[in-house]
C-alpha cells in the first residue's frame, strides 16, 4: 500500500467535530477540531445546533485536507463516527433543521418513555430493539420534534421532512442532499430499529408514533454510502465506513471477538462487551446493541452507558471554575490522601446503566468547615471510576466478568484517575497508546471497503500498545469507598422519589 495516502476519519463527538488522517500504521498524520457548543434550555434538556455540528465538521475536514496536501498525503476514503441517538428532524428540499438537535442525555421525553413503560410497552421495545423504554434514545425524540414544532407533524405526513442520526444528517450534507443513510450501528440505537431481523420495526414505529417516512435507509458500517462531493470539501472521496461511536472505538481498540471489551471515557462512559453473533438479553439492566462487522454476520456487543463523565469535569471547569483546564483536575486529586468522605453523584441528566432513573439529580454529600476546591475535584473524578464499577458489576452479574478494562477516550489521559479505576475495580485497566479509538476504528471500516487494509489481521498491526494501571488498594479501603459511594446514590434516588411527592 502507498505510503502516500491516507483514510479520513470525521468524528462528530458531543463536546467537539474533528477530522483525523490515518496512515497506513494507523498513525494520525494530521488532525482539526473544533468545539460544539452546548445548550441547556432547561432542567434536563440538552441541545447543539445541528447547523453548527455540519459547518465545524466541513471546516476541520478542509483543514485535515489541506494539511494532508501541505505533507504529501492523499486522502482516499471518509468513514464517519459519531454521538449516537442525537437526533436532527430537517427539510427534504433546503436541508434547514426544523428544531435544534436534541442530544442523548436530554431527558425532556421522561414522562412520555414513563407513560408507555406504565402501558407495558418496556419488554416489547426490549425484545425488538435490545434497548431499555428511557429518553436517552432516539425514537422520543423524534415525536417530540414532530408534536411540538408547530405543523411538524403535518409537514411530515406530507413527506416534507426527514431526519437521522449525526452521522445521517452529516453524510446527507456531504453528498449535497444525495444521500439519506445510517449504519445498523447507530439505527440499532434509535428504539425503532428491529435488531434481530434488521429492518425499522413497524410495532416500535407505532408506539413512539413516527412515521418510517422520515426514516434513512440502512446499511452496515462497511458500505458505499455516497461520494463526498467536490465543490463541498474540496475533492470528490467515497463514504464507505460508518459507526456510533461506541463501536467504533470497540472495533479501534481491536475488539473483534467473542468476549472482548472496552471502556471509552469521553462525555459519558459506555462500556462494551462484543458478544458475537448472539444478542445477548441482560437481565441486569444493560443494553444490546449492533456491534461493528468488517463483513459476515450481524456483530451484537452487550453494553453499559454513564451519562457523566468527561461531562463532570467540563462542569467543573465552566460552571463551577474550579479548574481552568480539565488536565488540572489530575493534580489537584492527586494531592490528597483520600476523599475525606465527600461524594459528588454527577445524576446531572438523571442515572443511566443500571439505574436507569430519570428524575435523579447530582448531589456532593458529606460536605466539611474544611472542605475545598481539591477534594470537590476528586470527588468529581472518583465519582467516574465508581459509576464503572456499577457497570462492571452489572456484566459480572450477566455472566461476563471481566479480568481487565481496556480503555480510552479524552478522559482516559487522566492518569490519577485510570490508577483509582484500577484500584476501585480491584482488575488491570489498560490504555491503548492512541486514545482516539473512536476515529481509528471507523477510519478502519473505510479503509477496509476500499482494500487499504485487507482483514482484520491487517487491521491488528495498526493497534497500538498499551499501559497497563495495576491495582494497589488496600481491600477494606476499596469496600469503604464503595459503601460510602453506594449509599450517595441511594440519597440521590431517594431526594428524587421524595420529591415526586
Ligand atoms: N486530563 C483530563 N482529565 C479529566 N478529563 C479530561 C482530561 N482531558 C479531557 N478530559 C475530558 O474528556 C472529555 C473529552 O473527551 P472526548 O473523547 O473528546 O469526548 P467527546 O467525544 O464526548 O466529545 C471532556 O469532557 C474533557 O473534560
Ligand atoms: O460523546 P461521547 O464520546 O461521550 O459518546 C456519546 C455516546 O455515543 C452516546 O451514546
Amino acid at each position: 500500500m502507498d505510503s502516500g495516502q491516507v483514510i479520513l476519519a470525521i468524528d462528530c463527538g458531543t463536546t467537539s467535530c474533528r477530522t483525523l488522517a490515518f496512515d497506513h500504521d494507523g498513525q494520525i498524520l494530521a488532525t482539526e477540531q473544533l468545539a460544539l457548543k452546548q445548550y441547556f434550555p432547561e432542567d434536563g434538556w440538552v441541545e447543539h445546533d445541528a447547523v453548527e455540528i455540519w459547518l465545524n465538521t466541513l471546516k476541520t475536514i478542509r483543514a485535515t485536507i489541506q494539511t494532508c496536501k501541505d505533507i504529501n498525503q492523499l486522502p482516499v476514503a471518509i468513514g464517519i463516527t459519531n454521538q449516537r441517538e442525537t437526533l436532527v428532524v430537517w427539510d427534504r428540499k433546503t436541508g434547514a433543521p426544523i428544531h435544534k438537535a436534541l442530544v442523548w442525555q436530554d431527558r425532556r421525553t421522561a414522562e412520555f418513555c414513563k407513560k408507555l413503560t406504565q402501558e407495558g410497552k418496556g419488554e416489547r421495545v426490549q425484545n425488538a430493539t435490545g434497548l431499555l423504554l428511557d429518553p436517552y434514545f432516539s425514537a422520543s425524540k423524534i415525536a417530540w420534534i414532530l408534536d411540538n414544532v408547530p405543523g411538524a407533524r403535518a409537514r411530515a405526513d406530507k413527506g416534507e421532512l426527514v431526519c437521522g442520526t449525526v452521522d445521517s444528517y452529516v453524510i446527507w450534507n456531504l453528498t449535497g442532499g444525495k444521500s439519506h443513510l445510517t449504519d445498523e450501528t447507530n439505527a440499532s440505537r434509535t428504539s425503532l430499529y428491529n435488531i434481530h431481523d434488521g429492518k425499522w420495526d413497524e410495532e416500535m414505529l407505532e408506539i413512539f408514533n413516527v412515521p418510517k417516512s422520515l426514516l434513512p435507509d440502512v446499511l452496515p458500517s462497511v458500505a458505499d454510502f455516497g461520494t463526498a462531493a467536490a465543490d463541498i470539501i474540496g475533492m470528490s472521496l467515497p463514504i464507505c465506513g460508518v459507526a456510533g461511536d461506541q463501536q467504533a472505538a470497540s472495533f479501534g481498540q481491536g475488539c473483534f471477538e467473542a468476549g472482548m471489551s472496552k471502556a471509552t471515557y469521553g462525555t459519558g462512559c459506555f462500556a462494551l462487551v462484543n458478544t458475537g453473533n448472539t444478542p445477548v438479553k441482560s437481565s441486569h439492566k444493560l443494553l444490546t446493541t449492533i456491534a461493528c462487522r468488517s463483513g459476515g454476520d450481524v456483530q451484537y456487543a452487550i453494553e453499559g452507558s454513564i451519562f457523566i463523565a468527561g461531562a463532570v469535569v467540563q462542569w467543573m471547569k465552566e460552571r463551577m471554575e474550579l479548574v481552568e483546564a480539565s488536565g488540572e483536575t489530575e493534580e489537584l486529586a492527586a494531592a490528597l490522601e483520600s476523599n475525606k468522605g465527600v461524594y459528588l453523584v454527577p445524576a446531572f441528566t438523571g442515572l443511566g446503566a443500571p439505574y436507569w432513573d430519570s428524575e435523579a439529580r447530582g448531589a456532593i454529600f458529606g460536605l466539611r468547615r474544611e472542605t475545598g476546591k481539591r477534594t470537590i475535584v476528586r470527588a468529581g473524578l472518583e465519582s467516574v471510576a465508581y459509576q464503572t464499577r456499577d457497570l462492571v458489576s452489572a456484566l459480572n452479574a450477566d455472566g461476563y466478568e471481566l479480568k481487565s478494562l481496556r480503555v480510552d477516550g479524552g478522559m482516559s489521559q487522566n492518569n490519577w484517575l485510570m490508577q483509582f479505576l484500577s484500584d476501585v475495580l480491584n482488575i488491570p485497566v489498560e490504555r491503548s497508546s492512541t486514545i482516539e479509538s473512536t476515529a481509528l476504528g471507523v477510519a478502519m471500516l473505510a479503509g477496509l471497503y476500499i482494500g487499504f487494509w485487507k482483514d482484520e489481521q491487517d487491521l491488528k498491526k495498526c493497534l497500538g500498545t498499551t499501559k497497563a494501571f495495576l491495582p494497589k488498594m488496600d481491600d477494606e479501603i476499596r469496600q469503604q469507598q464503595l459503601a460510602g459511594w453506594d449509599i450517595a446514590v441511594k440519597s440521590v434516588r431517594y431526594h428524587a422519589e421524595l420529591s415526586r411527592g
